[in-house]
């Protein structure tokens, strides 16, 4: 059997990552239809809105969807007909850290990937590549297989392929045009090899080819889990570092830039920081310590799990200097965060350091002002809310104001603590913010992100992650 010439794709799952791959495999790809299937019509409008208020934000995704919507790009909430209709299958939806059951806390819920792979198994009509595109622990291609298998009709068959995506949010654009390497893993039979191919030829219309990565399935699951694990390591490493560097007077700064001038470690990644967010580094070392536990690996297990302590601790670390600094004390005083989204350039909120802030300064019954450039005011209340459960939202909203600009959010307050690395935090007026605070007025600055000497100059009494001096 020749590999198959794809020219339908089904995307299920319009999210942060269905949404922004698939679309650029539709740019990248006129000849093949592409359609982005969810359940949740609220999003489905959105990514079909006409005025291109699409539901997430990313740098340069309105004009992928500008130009390919309607050509050969279609968002759908009929998931069957996408199915039916298509002969390649990405299945991209959610698999959050469950919340009870076995493994609750750590084990990635399946619950939505064998819902859509029921889907599947339960509508078609033809043979398809079913393509695992969730981070999923390791085998899961091969539940999702048993349940194809069990169900399909004769003459049809299914395929499995792994096939992680490894773009970053706030880059996402970037990331998929370019892509470090795009990694596909399959069964070893001929088969497998054959629908190997016939994704990677999608891929092959704008990836180079030696950027296109084929390897067995199992290694390919695991590699995902085991990049975010890394990737997420050095960040607590950088973050251990920064802790020791304020206690001994070195700078965090220049330790990351003389130890990334090692070509063996390299210079990306070690920016230190209020604790790392995001929907999937923690959930992902988690996955991957239940995945060592059930393994009877508990060495491998304890040495994963303390990446995520060290980033606990990192952000609880981070709110102590403040009520340190603050002589002792918060209760009634005004703090100004600036950002509430995990990163730069998203609008995502999981998992962010600020909610663990928040959460603590407002504990401490400060009252808290919050700026961020795109984040939606509901979705602050909604966090809030889940972050502290048991208290009214009423109570929560005593204390906490919504402003709509960083000056705005500044003035008549004790302190400014910077959350997320916003360029437009780098550029705020602070001479004018100076003269509209409270003195003397602090700033504590958990991104390394202003020009801290520049500050003090102006007055502003300041304390920079990872750095000695305080003043
Ligand atoms: N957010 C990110 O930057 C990255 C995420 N990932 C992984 O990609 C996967 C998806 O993540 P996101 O896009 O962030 O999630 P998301 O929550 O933004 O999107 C998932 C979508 O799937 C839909 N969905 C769930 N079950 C469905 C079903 N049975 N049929 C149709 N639609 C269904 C949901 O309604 C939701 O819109 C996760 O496994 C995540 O770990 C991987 C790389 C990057
Ligand atoms: O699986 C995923 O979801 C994705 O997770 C991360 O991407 P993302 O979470 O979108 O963003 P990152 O740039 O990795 O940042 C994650 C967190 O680490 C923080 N960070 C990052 C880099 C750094 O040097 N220091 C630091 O504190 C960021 O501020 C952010 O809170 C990975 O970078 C992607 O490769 C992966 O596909």
């Amino acid at each position: 059997m020749a590999p198959v010439k794809v020219t339908k794709i089904c995307c299920i799952g319009a999210g942060y990552v269905g949404g922004p791959t698939c679309a650029v495999i539709a740019l990248k790809c006129p000849h093949i239809q592409v359609t982005i299937v969810d359940l949740n019509q609220a999003r489905i409008d959105a990514w079909n809105c006409p005025d291109f208020k699409l539901p997430i934000y990313e740098p340069g995704l309105v004009d992928v969807v500008k130009q390919a919507r309607g050509r050969n790009l279609f968002f759908s909430t009929d998931v069957d007909k996408g199915i039916q209709e298509a002969d390649l299958i990405f299945v991209s939806v959610n698999t959050p850290t469950k919340k009870s059951g076995v493994g609750a806390g750590f084990a990635a819920d399946l619950n939505y990937v064998e819902s859509a792979t029921r889907r599947i198994a339960a509508v078609a009509q033809s043979s398809k590549i079913v393509v695992e595109k969730s981070t999923v622990p390791c085998r899961t291609a091969e539940s999702m297989r048993t349940i194809l298998e069990a169900n399909s009709r004769p003459g049809t068959r299914f395929d499995i392929l792994s096939n992680p995506e490894f773009l970053a949010e706030g880059t996402a654009i970037a990331d998929l045009f370019k892509p470090d390497r795009v990694l596909i893993g399959s069964l070893q039979t001929s088969e497998g090899k054959d629908a190997c191919q016939s994704l990677a030829e999608v891929y092959a219309n704008w990836v180079p080819t030696e950027r296109i990565l084929t390897v067995g399935l199992w290694s390919s699951e695991l590699s995902k889990l085991a990049a975010n694990a890394m990737l997420a390591q050095r960040i607590s490493s950088i973050n251990a570092l920064s802790a020791i560097c304020e206690a001994t007077g070195a700078n965090i700064d220049e330790v990351a830039h003389a130890i990334g001038f090692d070509s063996r470690i390299g210079p990306k990644f070690l920016r230190a920081s209020v604790g790392f967010g995001g929907s999937c580094f923690q959930k992902d070392i988690l996955n991957l310590v239940y995945l060592s536990e059930s393994l009877h690996l508990p060495q491998v297990a304890a040495y994963w799990r303390q990446v995520v302590e060290m980033n606990e601790y990192q952000k609880h670390r981070f709110s102590k200097t403040v009520v340190d600094t603050l002589f002792n004390t918060i209760t009634g005083k005004h703090i100004a965060v600036l950002g509430f989204a995990f990163k730069a350039d998203t609008g995502d909120t999981r998992e962010s350091a600020a909610i663990t802030l928040i959460r603590d300064f407002l504990t401490e019954r400060a009252y808290v002002t919050i700026y961020d450039p795109q984040v939606e005011e509901s979705q602050i209340w909604l966090d809030l809310a889940e972050a502290m459960p048991g208290v009214p939202l009423e109570n929560i909203k005593k204390q906490v104001t919504i402003a709509s600009s960083a000056p705005e959010a500044c003035k008549n307050k004790e302190a400014i603590v910077i959350a997320t690395e916003w360029k437009e935090f780098r550029e705020i007026d602070w001479e004018t913010v100076y003269t509209h605070m409270n003195k003397p007025a602090f700033v504590f600055d958990g991104r390394l992100l202003v020009d801290a000497d520049k500050l003090r100059k102006i007055g502003f009494r300041v304390t920079t992650i990872g750095r000695g001096e305080r003043t």
